[in-house]
């Protein structure tokens, strides 16, 4: 696995606030990593020291082979950021802005036409082309910014919360343009506000709260960080219901003919529970596996945090 981000011991304080309190992440090449965490967590803080935008107080940042500390200039050759600091520039149309762009990496004029053409064409912005962006929709200016960011090539792209305030389409459009990237090679680093967004698209997703990662994995290897998580069984009718009721407890829906059980849905569980319904004889239709949602592990990982904002006790 070659890894696209890799970051040891990150840190860095405004005055006497600690924002990141020492950060290990890792992203491997072609992958879409997500950062969550409650408002002023500090995932823009992350995001600009890993794209050279703000130094790190402290920490080892290797991103796309180069030592952010040594070399920034080649760290900013292989990557592009897209987000809350916009590079749209409205008195321009929309091809002029990816014209520009195509100036500032020194494409021929040529190339630099070619290259528009293909990413209006790819964003879906070839109508708009001619139009400033202040006449665009915010889900037509955010693939513009996108669009722009591409025209570099960057292997590694930030996304500081892309689709912030877009509608659900716009949404969409904008996560299927972010998985047609991931298929073209391309490494992502995500924040994003919305848990849909980064369940949907992230193949790793880290929860920034209080300075540190509390938690880091899958979606699905996270939801199985909290209770909540269930199996339920449904039986063909209320005899079978009573004995499996009677064998494995749990909580019993008569008129659906079902059981649910507390699980954390992992395989070793699924299968001592299915070892138990065959030596006990306790016939099942069916089965299915029911895990919290990210909603529940966000809650539950950023809770200690919040309360103590509100009691304001944090640091203390
Ligand atoms: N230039 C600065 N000077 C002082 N404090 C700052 C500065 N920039 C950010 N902060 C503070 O650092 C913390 C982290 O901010 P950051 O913007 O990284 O959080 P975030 O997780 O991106 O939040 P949001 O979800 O609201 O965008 C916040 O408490 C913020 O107020």
């Amino acid at each position: 696995m070659t890894l696209a981000i890799n970051v040891a011991g990150l840190r860095k304080s405004y005055g006497d606030k600690v924002v990141l309190d020492g950060i290990d992440l890792t992203v491997a090449e072609g992958t879409i990593f997500s950062l969550l965490g409650p408002n002023g967590a500090g995932k823009t803080t992350t995001v600009q020291i890993l794209s050279t935008l703000l130094t790190a107080d402290d920490g080892k940042v290797v991103v796309a082979g180069h030592d952010l500390a040594a070399n920034p200039s080649g760290v900013r050759g292989s990557i592009g950021v897209t987000g809350q600091f916009s590079a749209v520039d409205n008195m321009l149309t929309g091809e002029e802005n990816l014209l520009l762009m195509a100036d500032l990496h020194h494409l021929s004029k040529a190339e630099g036409r070619t290259r528009a053409a293909e990413l209006l064409a790819q964003f879906d912005l070839v109508d708009a082309a001619s139009k400033t962006p202040m006449t665009y929709s915010g889900g037509m200016r955010r693939r513009l910014d996108l669009a722009m960011t591409l025209v570099g090539n960057p292997r590694i792209i930030f996304l500081d919360e892309p689709t912030t305030g877009l509608d659900p389409r716009s949404r969409r459009t904008m996560w299927d343009i972010i998985r047609q990237l991931v298929k073209d090679g391309v490494t992502i680093f995500l924040t994003t506000q919305y848990l849909e967004e980064a369940d949907q698209l992230a193949d790793r997703i880290a929860v920034l709260n209080g300075g540190k990662l509390v938690a880091e994995g899958t979606a699905d290897q996270l939801k199985r960080l909290i209770p909540g998580g269930h199996v339920r069984l449904q039986f063909a009718d209320i005899p079978r219901l009573n004995h499996a009721a009677h064998v494995l407890g749990g909580t019993r829906d008569d008129d659906a003919l079902t059981l649910s059980v507390p699980s954390d849905g992992g395989v070793q569980s699924l299968r001592s529970l299915l070892d138990q319904l065959a030596i006990d004889l306790v016939e099942v239709d069916s089965l299915s596996v029911h895990l919290p949602d990210l909603d529940d592990v966000f809650f539950a990982m950023t809770a200690k945090e919040t309360a103590d904002e509100h009691t304001g006790t944090r640091g203390a």
